[in-house]
């Protein structure tokens, strides 16, 4: 099922304009040279790139591509310049082509100047999809190598129709990209988009992200809380706080320490926190409100995001109809007193996650998720490609299979 996605995927992507076809590492640790053997049935004409990711026993993993059906074989960059050399003799021998991959180089312009001389037809420039959620791209690295060597680079990592067009400006030949196509939920036109932006640079207006603070909450408000507790290898997610109100809540905590229905520290945070903020409450009682229809009113005053509460909530009915996004783990009609104890912008734990001040809050039908901040930008570029796939999974659902033969669960269960 798997091999036959995979061609499927690719005959998308052709229809889109791509030129090469290339069977990615995980393809190839799934499945093998039947990998290759499939694509080079399916494609005859095509050239078909097999990133084997050599390090070791080159000569070897060049003739198996090789004898495969591969045209151009990747070997990691930094293996051994024997390994490289012998490769080199494999591909000569067997008449293919060979790309030294910089992925984790450790001095990436110096190993491309080296693997010049050693005589690889290519030299791709690529930041791994590990680095990738740490920010890193390749472009900027790309610029500098190109300076550097005369050798045809390729170019790899998170590549999009606007830094494909940046690539090709910075001196690419060949351009890679792998997730912006394939977990693509229209592979065709996820192809087209990028063929044009390369075929005609000048049309394609460059974007500017912004801060990484913009970043990030832009990608969170297009990911959903579910999303992100699967980048988060399930962790993150509050227990027993629900939705008040239907919406989407992203924004940094301002956190309170509070005690069963006193409500002065609660509200007191509304003068704390700024614009896009989200007050996240312990009050350690589901049976006394410490928030309702006032505060309420007086956060949407203030542009606050949103309010999440262990504890409990009164008013209902006017917060449902000012709208501000509330996450409570109870409603009652009693109130507390402000008697002023606790502490605003402490760690606390809310629905058993540790909240920091600064923490990334997403909240939407499904729950609240808590983002630690030093890792909000990783754990959004992660969720934003678990995103991606789920679409892709929607769009195989309705092509017709069964969720578990698309997972193919059977093959994939533990030992
Ligand atoms: O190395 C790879 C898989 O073995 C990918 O081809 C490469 O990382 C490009 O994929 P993406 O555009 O998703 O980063």
């Amino acid at each position: 099922m798997e091999l036959d996605r995979s061609v499927e995927i690719a005959r998308e992507a052709i229809a889109g304009g791509a030129d090469w076809i290339e069977i990615g590492t995980p393809l190839i640790k799934s499945e093998g040279m039947d990998a290759i053997r499939t694509m080079r049935k399916a494609f005859p004409d095509r050239t078909i790139l097999a990133d084997m990711k050599t390090v070791d026993t080159g000569a070897m993993e060049v003739e198996m591509a090789a004898k495969a059906g591969a045209d151009v074989v990747i070997v990691l960059g930094s293996a051994d310049d024997s390994t490289l050399l012998d490769a080199l003799r494999s591909a000569h021998k067997y008449g293919v082509r060979l790309m030294a991959d910089l992925i984790s180089a450790p001095d990436p312009v110096k190993r491309a100047i080296e693997l010049e001389a050693l005589g690889v037809d290519y030299v791709n420039v690529h930041i791994g999809i590990d680095q990738q959620m740490t920010g890193k791209d390749p472009v900027s690295l790309l610029k500098e190598i190109s300076e550097r060597v005369d050798v045809q680079l390729a170019v790899a990592g998170g590549l999009d129709a606007n830094s494909a067009v940046q690539a090709v400006k910075a001196g690419a030949r060949i351009v890679i990209v792998g997730g912006n196509i394939t977990r693509s939920d229209n592979v065709t036109e996820a192809a087209r988009k990028i063929r044009q932006s390369v075929d005609s640079p000048e049309a394609v207006e460059i974007r500017n992200v912004g801060t990484v603070d913009q970043e990030i909450r832009a990608i969170l408000k297009e990911v959903s809380t579910s999303n992100i507790s699967d980048a988060m290898h399930r962790k993150g997610a509050m227990k027993g706080i629900h939705p008040l109100v239907r919406g989407k809540v992203v924004g940094t905590a301002v956190t309170v320490q509070s005690f069963p229905g006193d409500w002065a520290k609660t509200v007191e945070a509304i003068d704390i926190a700024k614009k896009g903020d989200v007050i996240v409450i312990y009050n350690g009682s589901k049976d006394i409100a410490c928030w309702g229809g006032l505060a309420t009113l007086s956060s949407l005053n203030k542009g606050i995001a949103g309010v999440v509460i262990e504890g409990a909530v009164r008013d209902i009915d006017e917060i449902e109809t000012l709208g501000l996004p509330i996450y409570t783990s109870n409603t009652v009609p009693n109130a507390g007193d402000p008697k002023g104890f606790g502490e605003i912008n402490a760690e606390i734990t809310c629905g058993g996650q540790t909240v920091k001040p600064g923490d990334y809050i997403v909240g939407d039908e499904s729950g609240v998720v808590v983002i630690p901040a030093e890792r909000a930008y990783e754990l959004a570029r992660r969720a934003k490609e678990v995103n991606k796939t789920e679409k892709r999974l929607f769009d195989e659902i309705r092509r017709g299979g069964t969720l578990s033969e698309i997972l193919e669960l059977k093959k994939w269960e533990k030992r």
